[in-house]
Parts: C-alpha cells; sequence; structure tokens
C-alpha cells in the first residue's frame, strides 16, 4: 500500500496545474565561481518537460550578485550597499542570458521580472504585477523572476528569494511553491553542522516545532531554511503546498509531479484541501463500495465528517487499505468516495461496530475511521 499511501500525501504536487519554482543561490554558483550553467541547462530541462505535460511554471531565480561577483573579478561578496546593486545589475544580465538561451533549445520564451517589495506591499502596483505575470503565463511563457536589488536598500529588500518566491505563489495562487537548494530538504537540524541530522519528509507549514530546527543559510545563500519555512507559512496562506528539495537529484521537478517522496512537503492547515479534494474527485479507479445507512449519509453530507463503521451497512468488492472507494445510499445512489484505511475483508468484519470495538475484532486499529474526512469527497 505504500504506492497508494505516497500519492494520497502528495497530491497536490501531483495534481498541480501550476507552479512556483525557486532556485537558490547555494545551487545556482559553481562553488562561488560564477554560475552553474550546466546544472541551470538541467532545470530548464525539467521545466520545459513540465510545460509540454500543461503544468505552467514561473521561476524565482537568484544569482544576480553571485554571478555579477564573477563578471567583475571581484572574490568576497561586498558589504556596501552600492556595490551588491552594482553586481547585482551587471549579474541578472548574465543570468537572463543563461536562462534564455536554455529555453529556446526548448522553443520557448522567457520574460524577466525584477520586483521590489513595494511592488507587491502596494495595491496598484501588485493587480498590474499580477495581470502581468498571468497574461506571460496564459501566452506560455516561462517568467524568471528576482528581486530588483539594484534599486532595493537593506531596509525595504526580502533579502532572501524564498520570500519573494512565496509571496509569487500568492500573487498567482499557484498550486505548490518548490524550493530547490543545496540540501536534500528540512532536516532536525542543519546537516551542514551535524551529520546525524535526519530528513523531515513531511509537516505542517505552521508547526512551531519546526522553526527551532531550520537555521540560516550558507556561505553563499542568504537566508537558510528560517526563509524558506517561514516562505512555506506565507505560501499555505493562499493554499499552496511547499516543497524544499534538493535541486541536484537527477530529475527532481519531474519525480515530484509524479508524487515521488523527495524533499520536506509543509502542508497548509486548510487550503490544501480544496487541492486534494480536487484530486481526489478526479480520480477514477474504484476498488470497491460501502453501503452507508442514513445517518452517515446525512453527517457526511452535512458536516464534511469522517466515515466510521457504525454507519456503513455491506461492504462489496476486494479492495486493500489506502484504495479508492465508493459509498453509496441504501438505494445504490453515489454518495462520496475515498481512501479507506482498511482492506476489504477487515472492513467487512467492521460493518456496524462501533470504533472503540476494531482493537478487539481485528487485534489492532490502523485508524478509528474507515475514511478520513481528508481522504473524502462528496460527491
Ligand atoms: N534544519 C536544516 N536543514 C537543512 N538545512 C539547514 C537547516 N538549518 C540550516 N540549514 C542550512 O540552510 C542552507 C540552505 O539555505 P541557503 O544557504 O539560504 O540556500 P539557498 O540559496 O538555496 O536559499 C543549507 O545549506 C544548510 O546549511
Ligand atoms: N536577489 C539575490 C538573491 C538573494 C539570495 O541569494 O537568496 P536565496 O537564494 O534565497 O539565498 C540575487 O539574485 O543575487
Amino acid at each position: 500500500m505504500e504506492g497508494n499511501e505516497q500519492v494520497a500525501g502528495r497530491e497536490a504536487l501531483v495534481g498541480a496545474r501550476r507552479v512556483v519554482v525557486k532556485i537558490g543561490s547555494a545551487l545556482l554558483t559553481n562553488d562561488g565561481r560564477g554560475l552553474d550553467e550546466a546544472a541551470i541547462g538541467g532545470w530548464v530541462d525539467q521545466i520545459a518537460a513540465l510545460h509540454r505535460r500543461g503544468i505552467e511554471v514561473v521561476l524565482v531565480s537568484s544569482g544576480a550578485v553571485a554571478a555579477g561577483m564573477v563578471r567583475l573579478g571581484w572574490q568576497a561578496r561586498p558589504s556596501a550597499v552600492h556595490e551588491l546593486q552594482a553586481a547585482a545589475a551587471v549579474g541578472q544580465n548574465g543570468l537572463t542570458e543563461c536562462y534564455e538561451s536554455h529555453f529556446a533549445r526548448h522553443g520557448l520564451l522567457t520574460a524577466q521580472i525584477l520586483l521590489t517589495h513595494d511592488d507587491l506591499s502596494n495595491r496598484k502596483r501588485y493587480l498590474n504585477a499580477r495581470s502581468a505575470l498571468r497574461t506571460l503565463v496564459a501566452l506560455r511563457v516561462v517568467p524568471v523572476i528576482n528581486e530588483n536589488d539594484t534599486v532595493v536598500t537593506d531596509e525595504i529588500r526580502f533579502g532572501d528569494n524564498d520570500t519573494l518566491g512565496a509571496l509569487v505563489a500568492n500573487l498567482l495562487e499557484a498550486d505548490a511553491l518548490v524550493i530547490l537548494t543545496d540540501q536534500e530538504g528540512l532536516f532536525d537540524a542543519d546537516p551542514r553542522s551535524n551529520p546525524e541530522a535526519r530528513l523531515i519528509a513531511e509537516g505542517r507549514a505552521d508547526d512551531p516545532s519546526l522553526t527551532a530546527v531550520a537555521g540560516g543559510g550558507g556561505a553563499l545563500g542568504r537566508g537558510g531554511m528560517a526563509t524558506k519555512l517561514q516562505a512555506a507559512r506565507l505560501a499555505a496562506r493562499s493554499g499552496a503546498v511547499t516543497v524544499i528539495a534538493s535541486g541536484r537529484q537527477p530529475d527532481v521537478l519531474g519525480r515530484l509531479a509524479e508524487g515521488e517522496r523527495l524533499g520536506t512537503l509543509l502542508l497548509p492547515e486548510q487550503a490544501p484541501m480544496a487541492a486534494r479534494k480536487r484530486w481526489l474527485a478526479g480520480q477514477l479507479q474504484v476498488r470497491g463500495s460501502l453501503t452507508l445507512d442514513a445517518g452517515a449519509v446525512k453527517v457526511l453530507k452535512g458536516s464534511g465528517s469522517s466515515l466510521l463503521a457504525v454507519g456503513v451497512t455491506a461492504v462489496s468488492g476486494q479492495f486493500r487499505r489506502g484504495d479508492m472507494v465508493l459509498c453509496v445510499d441504501d438505494q445504490g445512489h453515489r454518495v462520496a468516495k475515498g481512501l479507506v484505511n482498511y482492506g476489504a475483508d477487515e472492513a467487512r468484519l467492521l460493518v456496524g461496530k462501533p470504533s472503540h470495538q476494531i482493537e478487539a475484532i481485528l487485534g489492532y486499529m490502523e485508524a478509528p475511521e474507515l475514511i478520513h474526512r481528508d481522504n473524502l469527497v462528496v460527491l
């Protein structure tokens, strides 16, 4: 049942139609030697493949300052604002050129968009930015966004591009924000300093315990995991899920879109329900059915509750835990469908039984409900 669980847990990316991909400085720069053009070519190939599948991708790319430093022959990142601004202005050219030439190999146009904090906090400019981006996406152009480093000062800058990526995800109501970085995801401690650190595969974006483990960035990046977690919280506001993953994993974007467990998935508290339900509703393959009594039909339709065995009168078909089953009323009318927590044989034993008896009947309890409400869609 691994496979079903995998897809159920990652459905928001599997069904995503619009994705913001953020590529960080730590990843883009060739050990501080300027842009890693070969790696950029690889990400462009992946994005083009998503495009061909009909997924709209908006790119948020860092790297201007790092690329500018190399072009200018500077060894160390300057601390003076005017020098950072100059480096960004020089480097942004190289960045744009690099993306443009790689996307051109796939017959795709790019558009450079440089935003500042003001552009997104001022309502009028926000709406202008939104309509321009929507138009570009509708034209199948790939927007490549960065902060307009040349005109911002410390007080008004995002600084890290994680925040910018999240705001763009909000702006476009994207389904997902994918943050590609130099680590496999969020670990329970910074893996640079703690080799024992373990990857956190999944969590709630607003889980306060994650704040404690998310540290600052490396030499090249700006915000580290702390700003990535904050970005996930921001993105969650408009219902987007966030994935933090390593850009060095081969075909990371394609594999995520296939539902593979890579990196850290950070789910919003409320809104992903809509995406999840959309995905559930779109699933065609049903392995069996559960007949519900009138009380169960009422609570499912009325209050969006989970389905308990006590409200089930009959089980048909052969299904396994995690399979999609149909819920019908006593007349056989379709009421709901969802991913079931028990296989058909166990479900038959549980028919009409209250949840507190599950353990006594089966010898174990997988879950107190037959179908959890998160995995259920009323038809
Ligand atoms: N809990 C953690 N898990 C993973 N990485 C962490 C964690 N805490 C801090 N980091 C650091 O965050 C860095 C990635 O962030 P950053 O350097 O800002 O990259 P980017 O430029 O891709 O945004 C990692 O290289 C790592 O050292
Ligand atoms: N706007 C800056 C990028 C800032 C930055 O490095 O952010 P991040 O990739 O989040 O660590 C640049 O292009 O150099």
